[in-house]
């Protein structure tokens, strides 16, 4: 569990891998020396791994379990006279070498009080042969080290001693250690490990100085023990090693971080049994409770199902937290008495061993990059690199090119090369190396992305962008209201379901059936529909003044023309409009129809009026698909009777060969078959007639596109004139004036565009007021009008903009364009 926890650390902190060790925990048991060996009741197997307890029932201790006589523990070893050089063979050695390889380890003595844990791990001074695993681990680092020549390894040391719960650096009477620190120790737990806050850590270069400290940590231990009144035995000791390697190689910017942990555990006898009181007490009850946590800890980690492993329950299980199992390797020594008198405790001892044996291990040895050498070994392969490109180019002879990052002036050149290079001045670009191609594509893109930019703020500029709902909203409507008027006056192809005419703005009729503002616009009073409405017509429309283009160009509405053709529009009716204004007598107010025209009659006098222009191109246009359609009908006609020409033409030949055949041919002394003349002239007019349908069907082909091309025309005109209808229908008789006039200084929203209802709605009530208003000032204060005026207009503007908050972000929404355009005149909503 904790080796999959680790694992996923070490991926995310982007270290790499090398290998990874499945196995268990390794558990030895070491007897302490005794003359009383329990021989019939410790039984060891021939394998030396399997150890069988067996208890008679008279035995004395049978308390200990009076229905169970034999356990059997399967362990990794048992170390019974072994001597310190045997013990450390076998339990540390091979640890301590893959430490040096990258790998973490820990070696733990547990045992009950007195049964050798200290002896084991540090041994005893007086006999250099008794030195335990600690000195002799020290030995072998540094042996190793030596034995690395193109390693760089660093060896830093600490000594942590737990006791009562409290944390203690045995370790900061040495002289390099501030004691100005504060020295309040704490376990800490981030993305590098464990370790503990303000421990001290000492680099130590051979192994005299490792020793040093380690007798330096053992005496203030002792020390300590007298001043505090505490008792060494009782507490836990964590000797740690700590190796970072590096190769010696510069090039080589790998290096591995890894430690051994040296674990001397405090006694484990049970409370119960020493009848202890008082500091004794007290220190029992922490180290059972350490140590029972500790065993929590142990069940919890073999137990794979698990996911809260509880560490952090005690200081030791914390300290140790990847020290057990997991991606470290493990080793523990049970140390046990061989007297039948300490079997109690030896059964605990070895049930604790077992335990421990089944802790899953996953040891990972963790490759970290050096990012200064990384850099160093970078730079040198480029460098490396850029040596052989010079010499590759000056194989091929292309010399002086320059691999380094393009300057401004270069980016400024390339920049002007593409730019001619797509306005056709510059036939090619010169590929000189990979900048530069990158660079150039790079250019690309910025100029496409400036005329997406240019394209979309034109767009903007002449349509209302809606979203699509809102798009798909206005079509519907835009359907059902002019089905009618579309089945009868559009779509026909043969040009004469429209009543076309053009009328120039400058000449438009002076009256309108749809009763707009006088001065604003002219109003054709003499429509059919308007006569209806308003018989009193002053004026009779004028016949269209048409100024067509040639005849042998294509009449188009890109964007662009239109935008021309619209903005002379409006500038001829601005102009109109000034005229009519400061020169012509007031024109007869004619007010608006109380009820809508038929949509039918409206279109016909739209055509006259707003949508002459469109309607003359339409037109125009249909009349050239026409005339493309019968040319193509005669070449057809034509290709047909070439096409007999050539059967009959054919036949006649098969005829005049099979009569050659029948007569017996006539040969030439070089050998060529000898035809009469009639057969001669067949075979001249095949190829004429092949030739001339060629040419005719090339010329069919090219007409096929051009009426192709004049349909799409066609078809876009009509739905230009269909939308622009639409509007105008709108705003001439549908939304209230007052209402454009409100919105005439926003200037951003075209009425027609939006659902009817709405608007209306939007201004009954202000209406009301301001007629009352109107009313009421005009009797008691005329001059008080404009300030009330504009108050009410105001208020107006503002419930207006109030009710369409919630158009006004669909506009800056990129969506659907439609075909509103804004730029047609004259309406008080539009602007350019
Ligand atoms: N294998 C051994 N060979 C010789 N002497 C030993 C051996 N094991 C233990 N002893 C001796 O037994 C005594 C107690 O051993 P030690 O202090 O190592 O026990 P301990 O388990 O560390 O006890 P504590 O829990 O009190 O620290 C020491 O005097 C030690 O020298």
């Amino acid at each position: 569990m904790a080796g999959r926890r680790n694992m996923v650390f070490s991926l995310r902190v982007k270290k790499l891998v090398m290998s990874v060790k499945n196995s268990n925990i390794s558990v030895f048991v070491r007897v302490r020396p005794t003359p009383e060996f329990a021989q019939e009741i410790i039984k060891v197997g021939t394998d030396n791994k399997t150890i069988d307890i067996h208890l008679r029932r008279d035995h004395k201790n049978d308390v200990v379990n009076n229905k169970r006589q034999d356990w059997s523990f399967k362990l990794d070893g048992f170390l019974h006279n072994a001597s310190q050089e045997d013990v450390y063979e076998a339990v540390a050695k091979s640890v301590v070498s893959k430490a040096l390889d990258g790998y973490n380890g820990t070696i733990m003595c547990y045992g009950q009080t007195g049964a050798g844990k200290t002896f084991t791990m540090t041994g005893a001074t007086e006999n250099y042969k008794h030195r335990g695993i600690i000195p002799r681990t020290l030995q072998q680092v540094f042996r190793e080290i030596e034995n690395r020549p193109d390693q760089a390894v660093t060896v830093r040391i600490s000594y942590l001693e737990i006791y009562n719960e409290n944390l203690f650096d045995l370790l900061s009477t040495m002289p390099e250690v501030d004691i100005n620190q504060d020295t309040q120790l704490a376990i800490a737990d981030d993305s590098r490990g464990v370790f503990v806050k303000g421990l001290s850590t000492h680099l130590t270069r051979h192994e005299e100085d490792a020793l040093n400290l380690l007798f330096e940590g053992e005496t203030n231990r002792i020390i300590a023990s007298h001043m505090l009144n505490k008792n060494s035995s009782r507490s836990h000791c964590i000797f740690t090693i700590y190796l970072e390697s590096h190769s010696r190689t510069l090039s080589n910017a790998k290096y591995t971080i890894s430690k051994i942990n040296l674990v001397d555990l405090a006694g484990s006898e049970r409370l119960g049994k020493t009848g202890s009181e008082g500091q004794i007490l007290k220190e029992a009850t922490y180290i059972n409770k350490s140590l029972s946590f500790l065993e929590q800890t142990i069940i919890a980690l073999a137990d794979r199902s698990r996911d809260h492993i509880p560490f952090r329950q005690s200081k030791l299980t914390h300290a140790l937290k990847d020290s057990l199992g997991g991606n470290c390797q493990t080793v523990l020594v049970a140390n046990i008495y061989g007297e039948a008198t300490q079997i109690e405790e030896t059964l605990s001892t070895l049930r604790f061993a077992t335990r421990m044996k089944c802790i899953p291990t996953e040891c990972v040895a963790i490759e970290h990059f050096d990012p200064e050498r990384t850099v160093k070994n970078l730079e040198k392969e480029i460098a490396l690199l850029k040596q052989e490109l010079i010499k590759h180019d000056i194989l091929v002879n292309r010399t002086l090119v320059n691999y380094e990052p393009l300057n401004e002036t270069q980016i400024a050149n390339i920049k002007t090369q593409v730019r001619r290079y797509l306005d056709g001045s510059l036939d090619e670009i010169d590929i000189v190396n990979v900048r530069q191609i990158q660079e150039v594509f790079n250019q690309f893109k910025v100029i496409l992305s400036q005329q997406e930019q240019e394209v979309e703020a034109r767009l903007r500029h002449k349509y209302t962008v809606m979203d699509k709902s809102e798009a798909a909203a206005f079509v519907a409507a835009h359907k059902a209201a002019l089905s009618d008027a579309e089945r009868q006056l559009v779509g026909e192809v043969d040009g004469h379901g429209f009543g076309i005419g053009v009328a120039p703005l400058s000449s438009k009729p002076t009256g309108s059936l749809s009763g707009r503002k006088k001065g604003k616009k002219s109003k054709d009073m003499s429509s059919p529909v308007a006569k209806k409405e308003a018989p009193a017509s002053p004026a009779p429309p004028k016949e269209p003044e048409v100024t067509s283009p040639s005849k042998t160009n294509l009449l188009t509405i890109s964007a662009k023309e239109m935008d021309s053709k619209d903005v002379l529009a409006r500038e001829q009716e601005v102009a109109s409009v000034e005229t009519q204004q400061s020169e012509s007598p007031p024109k007869v107010e004619v007010t608006r129809p109380s009820s809508p025209p038929p949509k039918m009659a409206a279109f016909e006098e739209f055509k006259n009026e707003r949508g002459s222009e469109i309607n003359r191109i339409f037109k125009e246009n249909k009349a050239i698909l026409i005339d493309r359609k019968a040319k193509m009908r005669e070449i057809t006609q034509t290709i047909n009777i070439i096409k007999y020409g050539i059967d009959n033409t054919t036949q006649a030949l098969s005829a005049k060969a099979q009569e050659r055949e029948n007569q017996g041919e006539y040969i030439s002394d070089e050998g060529q078959t000898i035809i009469d003349e009639d057969e001669f002239n067949l075979i001249v007019r095949l190829k004429d007639l092949k030739k001339q349908y060629r040419a005719e069907y090339d010329q069919l082909r090219g007409l096929k596109a051009e009426v192709q091309y004049c349909q799409r025309l066609v078809d876009q005109c009509r739905q230009r004139l269909l939308t622009e209808f639409d509007i105008w229908y709108n705003e001439s008789f549908l939304i209230p004036e007052n209402v454009q006039n409100v919105l005439k200084e926003g200037d951003t929203i075209r009425p027609g565009l939006l659902p009817v209802d709405k608007i209306v709605s939007l201004c009954d009530d202000d209406q009301e007021r301001f007629e009352q208003l109107q009313h009421d000032l005009f009797v008691d204060q005329p001059e008080a009008f404009a300030f009330y005026s504009a108050k009410i207009k105001s208020d107006q503007r503002h419930n207006y903009l109030k009710a369409m908050a919630k158009y006004y972000p669909m506009r800056k929404k990129p969506g659907v364009i439609t075909a509103a355009v804004r730029n047609k005149p004259p309406s008080v909503f539009s602007s350019a």
